[in-house]
């Protein structure tokens, strides 16, 4: 069934919207911007999250200790890399956590380096439009263009509840992620996040019958 991650939760109430409806992943930004949390809030609210949603950092050029420092505290279990991190610090991280999946962003423009980074150690990639959370989309023929992709990835990049099942349909991809197409005004929305959830399970479930 196909993944979903559901990024860029910062209140107490986020973490009950994603424990109600169930999503595989929940991201938590530590990374300037208006979904930024602090460690310390992204610990208090991983408290709060139900064991079988998996926490991921998402970290843009952040400094090794910090990353590290939530693996090892247990604040989070997966690292999302959406900056200019390099190959060998992806490297390092699985040297250093073998069982903590890397997810690297890939910014899918012209010249996009989705090549480059499915040679890397990184466990999945994520394609998206560009710097994280903005609710763009990319030109979607660049996937088709690249031809196969190694590694599990998740579609990222402007995904909305309504227009996500066509995603889904067209790609096959291993997991989806969202941000701004599961919020209003700028706050996570629990309809939203429902019939994200809903769609993209739905789908499944609809070409199983087939
Ligand atoms: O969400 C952010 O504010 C953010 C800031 C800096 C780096 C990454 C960020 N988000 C990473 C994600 O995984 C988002 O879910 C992804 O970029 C898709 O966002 P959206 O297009 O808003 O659905």
């Amino acid at each position: 069934m196909t993944k979903i991650k559901i990024c860029g939760l910062k209140r107490p109430e986020d973490v009950a919207m994603v424990n109600q409806y169930r999503p595989d992943y929940a991201g938590f930004v530590l990374a300037p911007g208006k979904r930024q949390v602090t460690p310390a809030q992204a610990a208090a609210l991983v408290r709060a999250l139900l064991p079988e949603i998996c926490p991921v950092g998402v970290f843009v050029n952040a400094p090794e200790e910090l990353v590290c420092g939530l693996v090892e505290t247990g604040t989070i279990r997966a690292i999302q890399f959406h900056g200019r991190e390099t190959e060998e610090e992806i490297t390092r991280m699985k040297h250093r956590f073998p069982d903590v999946p890397v997810i690297r962003a890939v910014s899918m423009k012209q010249g996009h380096e989705l090549r480059r980074w499915d040679a890397s150690d990184a466990d999945y990639l994520l394609l998206d439009a560009g710097n994280g959370g903005t609710g763009h989309t990319f030109d979607h023929s660049l996937i088709t263009q690249a031809g196969i992709i190694r590694k599990p990835w998740f579609l990222a990049g402007g995904m909305r509840p309504d227009t996500v099942q066509e995603a889904v349909a067209s790609f096959l991809p291993f997991g989806i992620d969202c941000s701004s197409g599961v919020e209003t005004e700028g706050w996570k929305n629990p309809v939203k996040i429902r019939k994200m959830i809903e769609n993209v399970r739905g789908f499944v479930s609809l070409k199983k019958e087939m």
